[in-house]
């Protein structure tokens, strides 16, 4: 049984389809790229996924659960994370903090919630920076501290929004290996990337939607020779 099971999604904003029958599914302890140019309708395919904005028809399941119309809290409780694409970290907090925060939802003793975010900053390797302000972290490292605090909810798997963009390549490489490390640990991972040289090398699957449809859906390097992609997208780069 697959993991995540998306069939015939639409989502309509008045009369802008956002995202028009979409159907795709990701298999446990693998890595889903979903990727498009700008517009496509990748975060609105998130927010359905991770009830922040139902679909307006289509279905969406986490293994034999049907997730679509349960609120956000009610989908993290299932298993579902995400970060969001401007890092919603908490500036005046510091980062064990940020972090306890998702460790709430299951740890219920300040104690636990603390040991469970240390070894999640540790995790990211940010366990260093426990007691620095959010605020005053790098781009790179709020990203990584959104993904610790998502992780902290104990995810199936895990909705990152471009989580490398606007990274130098030492800090792309960096996250790459933290999104191997939470495969690894058996998390799936669902990724909105503009950055294909990060997640192309380490996607079992690439999904590609243009203007709200899906026009490809396939290994990384069958999704990169796809003339519908080339002319979509990737010609663009
Ligand atoms: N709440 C909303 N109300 C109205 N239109 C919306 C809403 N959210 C998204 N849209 C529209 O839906 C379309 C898809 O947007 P979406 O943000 O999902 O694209 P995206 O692929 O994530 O883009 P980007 O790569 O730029 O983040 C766009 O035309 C956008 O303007």
């Amino acid at each position: 049984m697959s993991l995540l099971r998306v069939e015939n999604v639409y989502k309509k904003f008045g009369g802008l389809t956002a995202n028009q029958d979409i159907s795709f599914t990701v298999q446990a302890g693998e890595i889903v790229g979903l990727i498009g140019p700008n517009g496509a309708g990748k975060t609105t395919m998130f927010n359905c996924i991770a009830g922040y904005s139902p679909p307006t028809t289509g279905d969406i399941w986490l293994e034999d659960m049907k997730i679509s119309g349960m609120t956000p809290e009610q989908c993290a409780r299932v298993g579902i994370g995400r970060t969001f694409q401007v890092a919603r970290t908490f500036t005046s907090m510091t980062a064990l903090e940020n972090v306890m925060v998702g460790a709430f939802l299951n740890e219920h003793s300040v104690p636990a919630a603390r040991r469970t975010a240390q070894e999640l900053l540790d995790f990211v390797n940010l366990g260093r920076f426990s007691d620095k302000p959010a605020g005053s972290m790098t781009i790179s490292e709020q990203r990584r501290l959104a993904v610790a605090r998502a992780l902290a909810v104990k995810p199936k798997l895990l909705l990152m929004d471009e989580v490398m963009a606007g990274l130098n390549p030492t800090e792309v490489r960096e996250t790459v290996d933290v999104v191997l490390k939470i495969r690894d640990q058996g998390t799936s991972c669902l990724i909105v990337e503009h950055v294909l040289e990060g997640i192309m090398p380490i996607a079992n699957q690439i999904v590609v939607l243009d203007y709200g449809k899906k026009i490809a859906d396939g290994s990384p390097q069958d999704v990169s020779n796809d003339p519908h992609v080339i002319a979509a997208y990737l010609g663009d780069e």
